[in-house]
């Protein structure tokens, strides 16, 4: 007997010769936020699509409980996986639109137009349980889909893109309310974007896919400091990737030779070999500036352009052989340091600011 609510298996999903889900393995656990991000086309759509039974792996299996699902339709399991789609009834009201899946349920209509009522409240749509839905913005559609999942509260939601269409303050306000809801509720989440904001604000765990590959699965926090490969941390994006020759190997810290000089990074519990050639990647947000270094590493680049990201200045550096550096600070740090465009500035950061990737061989 497994723990697992659900387990993908090796699975493949291909259409003619393209495979756009590639022997994919992962479990899901009861009650768990699962985010599946990545770029578009790398097989989000097609992973979820095959969890709620509207398509079948090509080989593989998929097991909820420990039982195979492999040729089961939808309406076949023994835990609905309930799929938030935005294809609503457009011949129905807001109210009737959400209040739907209890109508099914045989539950009488005052019940299902007070339960209605209350979601279309916690998604900020009271105001709008009478409209049609053609009368709703993009965004209004969304919470209204959104709604209409929820108010039966099932035990495992599939959720594809569901905050697309909003603007960001509402989206971080849904992001907020849907992370307590599920916690609140105990519902398994699904939820697949392409955001990095809402896949770390809200999930337990993210799988990064490429191609339709699983590249990495982590807690957010983990994935954001300890990306696999390179591919994770570019698409992460906090990083700088510096390349070097390993020299030596101490403590857990490697010494490498590089064209900006010798540096230091910690081996992350990769086996580093001496004159082993290798990529490793310095946090951006942990990259000292000043007009002296202050770390054990350090360059000294010129300033090409800044930009705000929230209360962080994000400096972008041209190093001595032309490539480019990302710092992040807080802005009262980029304010003392003072540093203008054109300046030249050193930047620098300890060896535990920096980790080799691990070997693919
Ligand atoms: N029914 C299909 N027939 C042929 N190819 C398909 C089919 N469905 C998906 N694909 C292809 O499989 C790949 C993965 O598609 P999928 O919809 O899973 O991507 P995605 O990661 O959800 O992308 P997006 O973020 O753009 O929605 C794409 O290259 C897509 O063109």
């Amino acid at each position: 007997m497994t723990n697992h609510l659900l387990e993908i298996d090796r699975v493949t999903k291909r259409f003619g010769d393209y495979s756009a889900v590639t022997e994919t393995s992962f479990s899901i656990e009861r009650g768990e936020f699962l985010a599946i991000m990545g770029s578009s086309g790398c097989g989000k759509t097609t992973m979820l699509r095959m969890l709620a039974g509207l398509d079948q792996p090509t080989t593989g299996e998929i097991r909820l409980d420990g039982k195979s699902q492999n040729g089961l339709p939808a309406w076949e399991r023994d835990l609905p996986l309930v799929w938030q789609s935005l294809a609503l009834f457009p011949f129905l009201s807001v109210l009737d639109n959400v209040a739907f899946g209890l109508k099914m349920r045989g539950i009488g209509k005052h019940e299902r137009h007070t339960r209605a009522q209350t979601w279309l409240k916690k998604l900020e749509l009271g105001e709008f349980a009478q409209r049609n839905v053609s009368q709703l913005s993009g965004g209004q559609r969304q919470r209204v889909a959104l709604a209409r999942a929820l108010v039966t509260e099932p035990k495992v939601l599939l959720l594809d893109e569901p905050l697309s269409a909003l603007d960001a303050h509402l989206s971080v306000r849904m992001q907020a309310l849907l992370r307590s809801l599920q916690r609140e509720l105990g519902i398994t989440f699904i939820y697949v974007t392409h955001s990095q904001t809402e896949a770390f604000s809200m999930a337990d765990r993210v799988v990064v896919m490429s191609r339709g590959k699983v590249e990495q699965i982590g807690a957010p926090k983990d994935i954001y400091r300890q990306p696999a490969n390179r591919f994770v941390a570019e698409f992460i994006g906090n990083v700088n990737i510096l390349r070097g020759a390993v020299e030596t190997v101490a403590n857990g810290v490697a010494t490498l030779h590089t064209p900006l000089g010798f540096m230091t990074a910690s081996t992350g519990g990769v086996t580093a070999r001496p004159g082993m050639e290798t990529d490793f990647f310095v946090n951006a947000d942990q990259i000292a500036l000043g007009l002296q270094p202050q770390e054990e590493n350090q360059v000294s680049a010129k300033l090409l352009s800044y930009k705000f990201v929230g209360s962080m200045v994000t400096l972008y550096l041209e190093l001595p052989n032309g490539d480019e550096m990302k710092v992040s600070v807080p802005e009262p740090v980029y304010d003392r340091v003072g540093v203008k465009i054109g300046d030249m500035v050193h930047a620098s950061w300890p060896a535990s600011a920096a980790q080799l990737f691990p070997v693919t061989e």
